[in-house]
């Protein structure tokens, strides 16, 4: 899946309202662990920012009270496993909607990426679902719901570039450069779970305050960690730091370098090794999602 990002957001635009829903990926720009609380989740500073590679989801509405999914990936993530159908049975639940809907997946995101794709997911069938079905619930509100499902889905809801403390849901909007990145995805599906709950994750990196953290180059805690244990991945960040300055997004596997220039960028793909797979995306402060909302 060497790819130019040719199914992307801007070549398909679609009118019809309940179509072609983006569930955009994100990356963290920079990722620290700065304690852990006694839930056992890691208190973290990162900055998110979303990129023009997205996942698509179509909505059909129904009188009955069926959430049905329609998904590719059905093979790899039974239903009751879902995000997208917890999301639907969230909404339902909290907003006492009676009917139902039918909902299509396609599903372009790798899986255990760190581009948070699940949760976007989950994001984008909250959103749509809400304006669809009319149940008027609060965007603050979305992302509580959102936040039980997994702790990326409250930036999804908010739709805009952040710095984010607490596990993810302490939002300030921030505008990094849009850049252009290429993203390398390793062969190798990392659990966020285990990668936390690693002995030798580092978890005491002092908290900073936001201008600081803005200012200082960008770094990812568990990027070590992550290398040592998945070789693919420290292959494909020693192949990526040859053409641009490179990290890991979330717990990995998935790695990009920054480019000023499209071209840089697509020039860096064309020289891809045969054994890798990757894409090129630009950085957006503003989502994929949060601009199809405005157009409604
Ligand atoms: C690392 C990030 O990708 C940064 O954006 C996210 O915080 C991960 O978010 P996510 O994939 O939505 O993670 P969740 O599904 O909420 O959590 C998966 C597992 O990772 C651990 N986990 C997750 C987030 C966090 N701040 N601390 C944790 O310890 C928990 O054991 C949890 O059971
Ligand atoms: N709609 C969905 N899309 C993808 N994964 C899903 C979905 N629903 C549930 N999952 C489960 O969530 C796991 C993590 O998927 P996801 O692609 O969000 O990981 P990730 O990109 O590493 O996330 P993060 O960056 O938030 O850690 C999958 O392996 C799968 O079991």
């Amino acid at each position: 899946m060497t790819s130019t990002n040719s199914h992307n957001f801007y070549n398909s635009a679609n009118s019809d309202i309940s179509k072609h829903w983006p569930a955009p990926a994100k990356l963290n720009l920079f990722l620290h662990v700065t304690g852990q609380r006694a839930d056992g989740y890691h208190e973290l500073q990162t900055l998110f920012q979303f990129i023009d590679h997205c996942d698509y989801l179509d909505f059909q509405i129904t009188d009955s009270p069926e959430l049905i999914l329609h998904s590719t990936i059905s093979d790899s993530v039974a239903d009751s496993d879902n995000l997208i159908l917890k999301a639907a049975k969230s909404l339902k639940k909290h907003t006492q909607y009676n009917g139902g809907a039918h909902i299509w997946l396609d599903k372009l995101l790798p899986m255990g990426g760190g581009l948070g794709g699940g949760s976007s997911d989950a994001a984008t069938t909250l959103v749509a679902l809400n304006a669809l079905w009319k149940t008027n619930v609060s965007p603050q509100k979305l992302a509580e719901i959102g936040l039980v499902l997994g702790a990326d889905v409250p930036v999804f809801i908010n739709g805009f570039s952040a710095f984010a403390e607490g596990v993810g849901e302490r939002l300030i909007s921030v505008e990094p450069a849009e850049l252009w990145y290429l993203v390398v995805v390793p062969d190798v599906h990392v659990s966020t779970q285990d990668i936390f709950q690693d002995p030798s994750l580092p978890r005491d990196t002092p908290k900073l305050e936001i201008v600081s953290l803005m200012g200082q180059q960008w770094t990812n805690d568990c990027q070590k960690l992550v290398t040592t244990r998945h070789p693919q991945v420290a292959n494909a960040l020693s192949w990526l730091v040859e053409y641009a300055p490179s990290r890991m997004t979330g717990t990995g596997a998935c790695v990009f370098g920054e480019f000023t220039h499209s071209q840089q960028a697509l020039d860096a793909l064309a020289e891809l090794p045969a054994d890798m797979q990757g894409f090129v995306a630009k950085g957006m402060n503003k989502s994929p999602l949060q601009i199809r909302l405005e157009q409604l």
